[in-house]
């Protein structure tokens, strides 16, 4: 069985879609700039029902110290997810100062961008395999692109992790079967438009995730 993370939520009716069909984690974004974000006080309310064992993953890019503190009086996160130009010293931080289990998104376009997944994953908790955002985009994720997944062939990491980028229900099967990727991760793949989820993609792109 595949894990998956389905991103970006902001209606119950998608949080309760994505827990009845089976994903293992679900995000939630604190980045005013995607169409995805949220408040802390709108994910507390969408993370009231979210069963135990389910991980609610905060999305950050290069948050500052008093936004971690601020969203996390507010909203139980269990996770935290680095999505911007976070160092590895950075990533440490996060970890001691929110307690929770960090994971680190690293953009890949080309060979030379898997080295970071080393460096991270001496430190990160997870990795998170994505495209490289386009040189321009105001959001450095969920910009439904795909990377060449060839480039993951044979690859092996100290972290477990979850791929990402551009993954909907047609591609994700085949992009676990090339890469061998115990988890998958999914934003723009599960809407109708950029930020509006849809429950019937969700639960085909978990369906899909795990035949
Ligand atoms: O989803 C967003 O709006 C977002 C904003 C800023 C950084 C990352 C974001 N999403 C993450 O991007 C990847 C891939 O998304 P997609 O499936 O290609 O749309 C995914 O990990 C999201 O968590």
């Amino acid at each position: 069985m595949a894990q998956v993370k389905i991103c970006g939520l902001r209606e119950a009716v998608h949080v309760d879609a994505a827990v009845k069909a089976g994903a293992q984690y679900l995000g939630f974004v604190f980045f005013p700039k995607s169409p995805r974000a949220v408040t802390p006080e709108q994910a507390r309310a969408l993370m009231a029902e979210i069963p135990l064992g389910i991980a609610k993953t905060g999305l950050f890019v290069d948050p500052t110290d008093d936004l971690l503190r601020d969203t996390l009086a507010h909203a139980p996160l269990d996770m935290i997810q680095l999505h911007g130009k976070e160092s590895p010293d950075r990533v440490a931080e996060v970890k001691a100062l929110t307690g929770l289990p960090v994971m680190k998104a690293v953009g890949i376009a080309e060979p030379a961008d898997l080295a970071a997944l080393i460096d991270y994953g001496l430190v990160a908790d997870m990795l998170l395999v994505d495209a490289k955002a386009p040189k321009g985009s105001p959001i450095p994720g969920g910009n439904g692109l795909a990377f060449d997944w060839r480039l993951l062939v044979g690859r092996k990491w100290l972290r477990p992790w979850l791929l990402a980028g551009g993954l909907t229900p047609a591609n994700v099967a085949e992009a676990i079967r090339l890469t061998g990727a115990r988890g998958v991760d999914v934003s723009s793949g599960v809407e109708t438009e950029p930020g509006q989820k849809d429950a019937a993609l969700i639960r085909a792109f978990i369906e899909a995730a795990n035949v």
